[in-house]
């Protein structure tokens, strides 16, 4: 036996699998005193260079070997869960991303992490000062008892520069420690603020911690109109996986905006929850990846990418604002994170609350047919009342020309600051104006690499693609015919509400709160939590103004075109709406004071419109619910897109009507059925819709085809994706085919 067989001898065969974009895991020979288990992290040789992977599969008896190549090490990191592991297989077969991609989304922080640096911490070193200034006795005192402070935190205490410190140690005054990094999270109490409840906030909560308590998969709709109270009813469900030693997490839309979120939690719990979005730094990142491993962690509040956390012991999933279209993830791999957030808990048998008062259709329909335990409180916490909602019928009532403000929305304004209040003046647009026209010669600025208008910014002075983020200057003569100030802004954004409040009313103090000023999401928290405490008596905003913030002063909510959105050919249009209006219009009246809402329309009678002035969201989801199921849209049925781009339309084209074909020229298969073309498709087929241009045609110079899947619940959608693209050509020319399984944008 030659020495190389000898050391073979006993080696595994192990599966890895890498974190890039290919959906195989590799073979390779792993030494035996490696011990590799499943989940163990690897470096590994790939191609030409090192990788990094995880163990998927353990092979101990003898296979013959071929020429595989032999695991290099083994890293220091905490494995990978069997559950962990299935939901990633899970998600990569479901949303069609190659596993590799999928793995990733659940490592890549842990890839990134630089590895934990000692702190220096400073302590009363024993010797005497040569010279005791009152500064240094200051820093001395301060560092009396023995404890050890960082430098900043001891040069704070006594007032002092970090030099006097230097100078300290530099006499043996003090001394300096090596000490392991903070802690990512401290310690929560579940009963360190418990609070008083409501009859119906009781009864939801007692439910919820049953579950968490019965360690079984059990999902919750936790259906209650805005500031009914639902944060504090999942508060107890993370209580009872707190006492039980058990983790949560919290899933939240807009986590790097919610600093009042993070608050609420501290006064229930005694401290903060570890806290994880894009604005974390990758160490910090790092740290949290590897304390949810080790249980060190309790409680994650997180955007959707913490839900491949390698949580070692997840008790309850809540995915607060449910309905919120943030939770679908298109660019890299595509995946709707409450979807999968109910996968991971079923895989992790855990609870899972979706919150929400203007629930998904998807949800709604789960809730109803009981697959979902729905829990409801009908009404606001500590006997608020619900907002009055009155419409402006702009028709008959509208503002005078050039402006968006009716005089009764007006009016109505004006009252509440002469009571000391706030207005809200909601419009779903950044920007001065959607679009820059010439007067004389009629030209518009549009995107070059866009189908899209430049939107203009007038405080940063620039017209802006809002698909692409291309920028240029707003000239000051049109660059088509030459004429001299013949450019006018058409429409309103919420720069010109401003404009228009400001005229209106000279004195107030307005401010417009939009995601595209400097200073990011620090400013716009600093802003959120300036708006609670009052400084502002009219607030002007988009979208973020409407999710989830409390302001307790805020009586009056303006909606400016309530119709925006309702005429694009979305199917999730009207549900959109619906939802929008509702948050919106739930920020008024949330303190002491009752609260108002006008919405300004052009069509009061629209279903949608006159679901959300009757209050009768019943009737609202009946209707939509029954539309869908006629339709056999979801969640009646499934729809996945195709979206086939390139730098050439006409390649493109090609390319998306090659795919078509071959939809129909694929063998029978017992998983699904595909219908005929041309002929009507019978209950059990699918349809295979385009291609036909994108609405929005062109982006960042790539021109898009759009295909759309429309299939009964009882085809395997994944299957046939999977074979059409195996049966397509090859895709050439630049071309790009994009995968959306339940798409949420048609655009
Ligand atoms: N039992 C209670 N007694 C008194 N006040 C309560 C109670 N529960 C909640 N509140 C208060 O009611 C307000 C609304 O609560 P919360 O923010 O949890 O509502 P929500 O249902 O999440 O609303 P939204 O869907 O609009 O975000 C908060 O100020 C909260 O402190
Ligand atoms: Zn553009």
């Amino acid at each position: 036996m030659s020495a190389a067989q000898d050391e073979s001898k006993g080696a595994q065969t192990v599966d890895v699998l890498a974190p890039v974009a290919v959906d195989t895991s590799y073979s390779y020979l792993a030494p035996p005193a490696l011990g590799l288990q499943p989940g163990d992290s690897v470096k590994v040789p790939l191609g030409a260079r090192e990788a990094y992977g995880v163990v998927w599969f353990v092979d101990d008896a003898e296979r013959p070997r071929g020429n595989l190549k032999t695991v290099i090490a083994r890293l220091d990191r905490p494995p990978l869960s069997q559950k962990l592991r299935d939901f990633i297989d899970w998600l990569a077969r479901y949303t069609l991303t190659p596993r590799g991609m999928a793995l990733r989304l659940a490592t890549r922080a842990a890839e990134e992490a630089a590895p934990d640096t000692l702190r220096t911490l400073y302590r009363a070193g024993g010797k005497k000062p040569e010279r005791l200034t009152p500064t240094r006795a200051r820093v001395l005192e301060a560092a009396q008892g023995g404890m050890a402070f960082s430098k900043k935190a001891l040069a704070e205490a006594a007032a002092c520069s970090t030099g006097v410190i230097d100078g300290l140690v530099d006499e043996g005054a003090l001394e300096t420690i090596a000490a392991p990094p903070e802690p990512v999270a401290r310690a929560l109490d579940p009963d360190f603020a418990a609070p008083v409840l409501e009859p119906a906030q009781r009864e939801a909560a007692d439910a919820l911690t049953e579950a968490v308590r019965a360690r079984a998969f059990k999902p919750f709709l936790l259906e209650g109109v805005t500031g009914s109270g639902k944060t504090e009813v999942y508060f107890e469900a993370v209580a009872a996986a707190l006492k039980d030693g058990g983790q949560a997490l919290v899933m939240m839309p807009e986590i790097a905006l919610t600093a009042q979120f993070l608050e609420r939690f501290a006064a229930r719990f005694g401290e903060k929850p570890a806290e994880w979005h894009s604005g974390v730094s990758e160490r910090k990142r790092a740290r949290i990846w590897r304390a949810a491993a080790t249980g060190e962690l309790s409680v994650v509040a997180g955007a959707r990418s913490a839900l491949f956390l390698p949580f070692r012991d997840l008790r309850l999933i809540v995915v607060d604002e449910e309905h919120e279209g943030a939770y679908k993830q298109d660019d890299g791999a595509s995946y709707h994170a409450r979807d999968m957030a109910v996968v991971r808990a079923r895989i992790e048998n855990a609870a899972i609350v979706l919150a929400s008062a203007t629930p998904s259709i998807e949800t709604r329909v789960n809730a109803e047919r009981g697959r979902y335990g729905h829990l409801r409180l009908h009404a606001r916490a500590g006997s608020r009342a619900m907002p009055l909602l009155e419409p402006i019928d702009m028709r008959v009532e509208g503002a005078e020309r050039g402006r968006w403000i009716a005089p009764r929305l007006a009016l109505a304004m004006g009252e509440t600051i002469a009571r000391g209040e706030q207005a809200l003046l909601f419009l779903n647009r950044r920007g001065y104006a959607p679009l820059t026209l010439c007067r004389d010669c009629g030209h518009r600025f549009r995107c070059t690499q866009c189908d899209a208008w430049l939107v203009e910014h007038r405080f940063r002075r620039a017209l802006v693609c809002h698909h692409c983020g291309h920028t240029e200057r707003r000239p000051d003569t049109c660059p088509e015919c030459g004429a001299e100030d013949s450019l006018t802004a058409c429409g309103p954004g919420v720069e010109r509400l401003a404009e228009e409040a400001a005229t209106l009313f000279p004195d107030a103090r307005i401010l417009v709160l939009s995601s595209d000023f400097p200073g990011g999401a620090e400013r716009l928290r600093r802003e959120l939590d300036e708006i609670a405490k009052g400084a502002f008596d009219i607030v002007i905003g988009t979208q973020l103004v409407a999710k989830g913030h409390n302001f307790p002063h805020l009586t009056l909510v303006g909606v400016v075109d309530a119709d925006l959105g309702l005429g694009s050919g979305d199917p999730r249009a009207a549900e959109r709406t619906f939802q929008l209006l509702n948050q919106v219009t739930g920020r008024a009246g949330r303190g002491d004071k009752p609260g108002r809402a006008l919405i300004q329309t052009f069509q009061p009678e629209h279903p949608v419109i006159a679901a959300l002035l009757s209050g009768d969201a019943e009737k609202f989801y009946a209707q939509e619910i029954a539309l869908r199921e006629r339709a056999g849209l979801p969640p009646f049925g499934r729809l996945a897109a195709l979206i086939v781009s390139g730098k050439d339309a006409a390649t493109a084209e090609a390319h998306a009507r090659a795919l078509a074909r071959a939809a129909h020229e694929l063998p029978t298969s017992s998983r699904y059925r595909v219908a005929a073309l041309g002929g009507l498709p019978e209950a059990d087929e699918i349809m295979m819709l385009g291609p036909a241009e994108a609405p929005i045609a062109l982006i960042r110079g790539r021109f898009r085809y759009r295909l759309l899947v429309k299939a009964p619940r009882s085809a395997d959608v994944q299957c046939f994706l999977r074979d059409l693209i195996a049966a397509a050509p090859k895709e050439r020319g630049g071309v790009r085919v994009q995968i959306d399984v339940d798409p949420q944008s048609f655009l």
